[in-house]
């Protein structure tokens, strides 16, 4: 027997994961409903994570003239004292227009957008508490996907306050640009945001228990990331774990496990998420959690209820906005029988640190663990013509070659635009294709692109050496032939 529903689709959480889901359903004709908090409309990603921290990031870029002192001289700035609000003027604006965005395009893909907290009553009935009403609604779905993302990780000892000790989500909530800070966990979110507030003139003290940080990019990369957050006198605490954080209305106090204390005006805790899973009652579903949070999902993101399905970050790994997107659209597509490829498996990595780093394929270490031979080929922005007129002197592209197929294996890039550049590397890579496609390829000129064409011909130069050197040796001793 068929059973009728309010709702063919019910999207708990409406971040990219679930937005793309919703949207991908409406597409195929299906009733489709979003629950969320009205302040949440577009998730973490537009209101407390990606979007905030990457417009505060181009404000702090704008307003302190950094990139431009290469070519107007150290005391360059556009503005001398940076206060908070013009940091947040730029903020509010980005978010809200982007949750109009959001709300436009559910709405016309017709989907209701429902605000309030979702739970399960059942594994097909959900109970929504709708925002300022005292009332529920209860309402029945024949699939129900599961995006509700993450919530900053709160240990017991570190004391929040809400102004002196902030998580992620909290930083944007300082009253003032704070003369001293520090960060805890050198993760991406605690990496990206030290740089700024160091960019800001904040003395940033960045804590991290692993011995190193972004320990998965190339580390002559991370080298040059660490030397230029020196130079915003940025100290590191590599290997150290925090004790406790304690405030009071003068300060801070950080203890490191080793006995050390930090004083600082403000600390933000950054070390790590967990899935938000809290509310859902899960158990009424049949579900349950990991001690993190996260539910798992087979590769069609279906739980171990097949009509559920959870995408984003709150399955885990690899936690980004592009991907839960992607996640949400393959998951309806499971969901109502619409064919779909599988997501390729080379993706990129986009770090918003102050300069920022990108790459996308393989790391040098990766390939040498794996006995795989390769030459590198590096170019540096300070020989590119656009790399003088923008006045970027450090920014530098590597790229991987197969030293035998010439297959491109990875591109890895530090500096201006190099969240946008690595998708040319990606493009190549993605259609098997060698460094002789760039030697043999025009560039437009003065860009940063030439940077693949200038890398390319280093590789070829190497490869062409050794081939040559090979050669001459074997006709000089027949027994290598
Ligand atoms: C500071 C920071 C910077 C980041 N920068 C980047 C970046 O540069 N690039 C990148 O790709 N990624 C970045 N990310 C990660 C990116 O934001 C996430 O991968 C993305 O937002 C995850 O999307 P999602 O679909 O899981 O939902 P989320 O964006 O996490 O949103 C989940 C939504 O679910 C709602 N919800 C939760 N429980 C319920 C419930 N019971 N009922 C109703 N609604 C509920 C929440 O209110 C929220 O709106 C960043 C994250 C942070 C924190
Ligand atoms: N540009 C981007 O793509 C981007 C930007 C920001 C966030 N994100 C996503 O958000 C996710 C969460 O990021 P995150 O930085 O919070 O998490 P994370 O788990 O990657 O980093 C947390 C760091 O804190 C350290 N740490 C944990 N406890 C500590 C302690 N007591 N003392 C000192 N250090 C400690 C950990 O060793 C780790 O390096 C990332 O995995 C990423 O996918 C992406």
């Amino acid at each position: 027997m068929e059973h009728t529903y309010d709702v063919d689709l019910a999207v708990i959480g409406s971040g990219p994961g679930g937005q793309k889901a919703a949207i991908m359903a409406a597409k195929l004709g299906k009733k489709v409903c979003v629950i969320d908090s009205k302040s949440m409309v577009g998730g973490v990603c537009v209101n407390t994570g990606t979007i905030p921290s990457k417009t505060l990031r181009e404000a702090v870029l704008y307003l302190t003239g950094m990139d431009m002192r290469e070519l107007y001289g150290a005391s360059y700035r556009v503005k001398e004292e940076i206060t908070i609000s013009d940091l947040l003027a730029r903020l509010q604006h980005v978010i809200g227009r982007e949750t109009e965005v959001i709300r436009a395009q559910l709405q016309r893909n017709h989907i209701e957008l429902i605000p309030g907290t979702a739970s399960f009553l059942d594994p097909h009935t959900l109970s929504v508490d709708l925002e300022g009403q005292p009332s529920h609604r209860t309402l029945t779905a024949g699939v129900i996907v599961i995006a509700t993302g993450t919530v900053p990780a709160r240990p017991a000892n570190v004391k929040f306050d809400g102004v002196r000790v902030l998580d992620s989500d909290q930083i944007l909530a300082v009253d003032e640009v704070p003369g001293s800070m520090v960060v805890v966990g050198a993760g991406v979110i605690g990496v990206e945001y030290a740089s700024m507030f160091a960019a800001l003139g904040t003395r940033v003290t960045l804590v991290e228990k692993r011995d190193q940080m972004l320990d998965f990019c190339d580390p002559e990369i991370v080298e040059s990331l660490k030397f230029h957050l020196r130079d915003h006198t940025m100290s590191f605490r590599f290997g150290e774990e925090v004790a406790s954080v304690e405030s009071s209305g003068g300060g801070t106090i950080t203890t490191l496990a080793s006995g050390k204390r930090i004083a600082a005006e403000v600390v933000m805790h950054s070390a790590g998420r967990q899935g938000n899973t809290t509310a859902l009652d899960l158990e009424r579903a049949g579900l349950e959690a990991d001690k993190r949070g996260r539910l798992s999902v087979n590769e069609k993101y279906q739980t171990t209820v097949p009509h559920i399905y959870a995408v984003g970050d709150v399955i885990g790994f690899p936690a980004l906005a592009a991907t839960s997107m992607d996640q949400g659209r393959l998951a309806a597509s499971h969901a109502f029988d619409e064919p779909v490829r599988d997501l390729q498996a080379l993706q990129p990595i986009g770090i918003y640190t102050i300069p920022e780093i990108s790459y996308c394929g393989k790391t040098e270490g990766e390939l040498t663990r794996e006995s795989v031979p390769f030459e590198v080929g590096i170019s540096r922005y300070r020989e590119l013509a656009r790399g003088q007129i923008i006045g970027d002197s450090y920014g530098m592209l590597k790229l991987i070659v197969h030293a035998d197929t010439r297959e491109i294996l990875g591109v890895h890039i530090f500096g201006t635009n190099a969240t946008e550049l690595v998708h040319i590397g990606q493009a190549i890579m993605g259609c098997g294709g060698t460094v002789d496609y760039l030697v043999d390829t025009v560039l437009n000129y003065p860009t940063l692109s030439e940077a693949y064409k200038v890398a390319a011909l280093d590789v070829a130069n190497k490869l062409r050496a050794v081939a040559r050197l090979t050669s001459q040796m074997a006709a000089a001793e027949p027994s290598l032939r």
